[in-house]
C-alpha cells in the first residue's frame, strides 16, 4: 500500500491518473457513455459535472472497475482499468455510504483498517491511520457514536473516512457534499485541496452543483454520456466569455442542443 506520510507528496508520474480514448459504456440495451477521450492529471481536484442522468457514476464506476460494457481504452495510474493492482491504489465512495449501523464510527474504520493492513504487528500503524482518517473527516468527536444515529451527512463522512485509510493515490467520490450545511462543504473542499496538495493525491470528484465547480482545477463537464468540456475553470469561463462556470455550462449545453436539433432537421 502506498504511504507519504513521511516524505510529503510523492514524486510525480508522467502518466495521467487517468486516460480515456473512445470510452464507450452500455448498459443493458442503452448506450450511456459515447466514445469519451479525456485525461485526468495527477495530484489536482478534477470536478465532474453535468446533470442528473448524464453519466456521472458510470464513468465513476468505470473508472474504479466496477462497471461492465465498456469498450476503448481506459487506463488509470498506469493500468486498465479494474487491474488487481488498483484496488489498494484507489478509494471509491459512492453516494450511498457503506457503513455498518451498529458499529461506532471507530469501529467501523477498525474494521476496514483490519482487512487493508492485518495482523497484530501492524495494530499502532492501523490506531494511528483511523485517528488520522477520523480527524480528516472531522468526526473525532463522534469516533463513539453508533454509525446509525449519525446524520445522513455523517455518515457519508465515515464512508469517505474509509476511503482515506489507505492512503489512496486516485479518490474517486460521487457527490461527496450532497446533504452537507455551507460550512461542511467548505471544510470538505479544503480537505480535498489538502489532500491534493500535501498528501499528492488525485481527486475525482462529481458534482451537479455548478459553484463546487469553481473550487475544482480542472473540470469534466458532461451532458447526455458526452463530454463537453476538458479544461480550468478559468479557460472555460474565457472561451465561452462567461462570468461563471454555470453560466458557461448552460452555453455549452445550448449550443449542443442547437447542433443535435439542426442534425435532426436535415435528417
Ligand atoms: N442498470 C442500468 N441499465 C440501463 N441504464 C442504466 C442503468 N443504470 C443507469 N442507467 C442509465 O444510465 C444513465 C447514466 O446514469 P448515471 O447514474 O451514470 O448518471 P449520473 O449522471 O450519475 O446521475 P445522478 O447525478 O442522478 O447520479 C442514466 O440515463 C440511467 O438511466
Amino acid at each position: 500500500m502506498m504511504n507519504y506520510e513521511a516524505g510529503g507528496p510523492p514524486p510525480r508520474s508522467a502518466t495521467p491518473a487517468v486516460r480515456a480514448e473512445d470510452l464507450t459504456v452500455v448498459r443493458g440495451s442503452r448506450t450511456v457513455l459515447h466514445d469519451l477521450r479525456f485525461t485526468v492529471p495527477r495530484g489536482k481536484i478534477t470536478g465532474l459535472l453535468g446533470p442528473s442522468g448524464c453519466g456521472k457514476s458510470t464513468l465513476m464506476r468505470a473508472i474504479v472497475g466496477t462497471q461492465a460494457g465498456i469498450t476503448g481504452t481506459l487506463d488509470v495510474l498506469g493500468h486498465p482499468a479494474g487491474h488487481p493492482t488498483l484496488r489498494s491504489r484507489i478509494g471509491y465512495v459512492t453516494q450511498a455510504p457503506s457503513v455498518y449501523d451498529d458499529l461506532t464510527v471507530r469501529q467501523n474504520l477498525d474494521y476496514f483498517a483490519a482487512i487493508l493492513d492485518p495482523g497484530r504487528a501492524a495494530a499502532e500503524r492501523r490506531r494511528h491511520h483511523v485517528t488520522r482518517a477520523i480527524t480528516d473527516v472531522d468526526l473525532i468527536h463522534h469516533a463513539d457514536a453508533l454509525a446509525g444515529n449519525l446524520s445522513g451527512g455523517q455518515r457519508n463522512r465515515v464512508s469517505l473516512a474509509v476511503a482515506l485509510l489507505g492512503t489512496p493515490e486516485l479518490l474517486v467520490l460521487d457527490e461527496p457534499t450532497v446533504g452537507l450545511d455551507p460550512v461542511l462543504r467548505r471544510d470538505l473542499w479544503n480537505l480535498f485541496h489538502d489532500l491534493a496538495a500535501t498528501r499528492g493525491a488525485t481527486l475525482l470528484v462529481s458534482s451537479h452543483v455548478m459553484d463546487e465547480a469553481e473550487r475544482c482545477h480542472r473540470l469534466l463537464l458532461m451532458r447526455e454520456g458526452a463530454i463537453l468540456a476538458d479544461e480550468t475553470p478559468d479557460a472555460l469561463r474565457t472561451r465561452t466569455a462567461t462570468d461563471t462556470v454555470e453560466a458557461a455550462f448552460l452555453d455549452l449545453v445550448d449550443a449542443a442542443a442547437a447542433t443535435d436539433h439542426a442534425k435532426e432537421s436535415t435528417r
